[in-house]
């Protein structure tokens, strides 16, 4: 059935919240890539050309610990949105409280406001109470309560039941989805739910355990599954192999081993890494073959590795990826993203699809985004979607 849209709402005058997933990449309050915020622009200058008072709420980052809030600052998302929109974006420093309302209070129609990252509830008073996580009921009725209407163009997030899209969205009489959200469903629905074979999925990156459990899933639709990034030592532990420093999730073994038991051939793993004796660009590197050395970490798949996946991908005709396959932002250990991504670029009879905050910057920053079928904003949401799960953030967007 139809989702009701952004456009179906008569926006003049209210306050209107939206749910946007600023989840950019950020170090030092640097911004690496905005595709993000781009994306989300078309909903957020139609909610203010049609006289709403945009209340932009999004997380940024992981909060377990007080010290993490500094870094994860949603100041610089806000300049930088303000930027894009060349009009000036209030900034509010809190999730919550009287200066929240009051900031609120003052807007008039058409202005823009963003709140500090919503995960900040995340952590009160140096305890990780999860409040945003978790989804705690009192939260999501009170951003509610700040509101007349919900948008939710958040599909990087829709695959999280958290306070601010699902928790909201319960309070409200009715949830919109923006054009992003949109966008993001036809597009990537149109490619997954009923994809043209061969259907290779490319999973690296970081988030081990999140995704691991993804491959699971994914066994029953796709033809090949590539495995690259952080994703790949967790396979080789459990295929007893020496991992040295590398990341691993040592929790997700035993999975790992059942995955491997059950993929057979359609699971492809790294033969070769490049290994460093540190986390550094300028470190000590190498590459091996499979076994990693005591003292090192594998922070990239090698050249044999980037050859056989493409031997994989030169008949695919549907390709969804989703995790750098190393460490692409320090330069030597981009090499196998970079030629992952080239390749796919030259896959002109297949349908490319690249998903995640990450994998997106990667693509962008090694120039070969404008090559791929679509930069989905979404990483694990569109994995979850792949996978042929609900997400509970497009669930709660109510039918037309
Ligand atoms: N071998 C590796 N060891 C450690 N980190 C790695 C390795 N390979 C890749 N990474 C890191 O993985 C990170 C990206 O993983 P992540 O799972 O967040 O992907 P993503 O595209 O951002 O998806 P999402 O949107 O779901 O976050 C990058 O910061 C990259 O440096
Ligand atoms: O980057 C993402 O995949 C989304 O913004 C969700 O972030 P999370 O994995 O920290 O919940
Ligand atoms: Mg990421």
């Amino acid at each position: 059935m139809a989702k009701l849209t952004v456009s179906d709402l008569d926006l003049k005058g209210k306050k209107v919240l939206m749910r946007v997933d600023f989840n950019v990449p950020i170090k030092d309050g640097v911004i690496g890539n905005d595709n993000r915020i781009v994306a989300a622009l078309p909903t957020i200058k139609y909610v203010s050309e049609h006289g709403g008072k945009a209340i932009l709420l999004s997380h940024l980052g992981r909060i377990k610990k007080e010290d993490d809030k500094p870094g994860l600052s949603m100041r610089p998302v806000a300049e930088r949105l303000s930027n894009l929109l060349n009009k000036p974006v209030t900034f509010v420093p809190t999730t919550e409280g009287s200066q929240l309302e009051d900031a609120i209070d003052g807007l008039s129609d058409g202005d823009v406001l963003v709140m500090e990252n919503t995960r900040y509830e995340d952590v009160k008073n140096g305890e990780y109470v999860k409040r945003e996580s978790g989804n705690d009921p009192e939260l999501g009725k009170y951003w509610a309560s700040l509101g007349d209407v919900f948008v939710n163009d958040a599909f990087g997030t829709a695959h999280r039941s958290h306070a601010s899209n699902v928790g909201i969205a319960s309070n409200m009489g009715q949830t919109a989805a923006g054009f992003l959200m949109e966008k993001e469903i036809k597009f990537i629905g149109g490619a997954v739910d009923n994809p043209e074979h061969p259907f290779v999925a490319i999973l690296g990156g970081a988030k081990v355990s999140d995704k691991i459990g993804v491959i699971d899933n994914l066994l029953a639709k796709a033809d090949k599954i590539l495995i690259g990034g952080g994703m790949t030592y967790t396979f080789y532990a459990a295929k007893g192999m020496k991992i040295g420093n590398s990341l691993v999730e040592k929790d997700k073994i035993d999975l790992a081993k059942e995955i491997l038991d059950k993929a057979g051939d359609k699971l492809v793993l790294p033969t070769d890494s490049v290994v460093a004796e540190k986390f550094d660009n300028d470190a000590a590197h190498k590459t091996v073959d499979g076994d990693i050395p005591d003292g090192y970490m594998a922070l990239d798949i090698g050249p044999k590795s980037v050859a056989e996946f493409e031997d994989v991908l030169k008949s695919a005709k549907t390709v969804v990826w989703n995790g750098p396959m190393g460490v692409f932002e320090m330069s030597n250990y981009a090499e196998g993203t970079l030629e992952i991504g080239k390749f796919l670029g030259t896959l002109t009879e297949a349908k490319t699809i690249v998903g995640g905050g990450d994998s997106t910057a990667a693509v962008q920053q090694l120039g070969v985004a404008d090559k791929l079928s679509h930069i989905s904003t979404g990483g694990g949401a569109s994995l979850e979607y792949l996978e042929g799960k609900t997400l509970p953030g497009i669930a709660a967007i109510s039918d037309k």
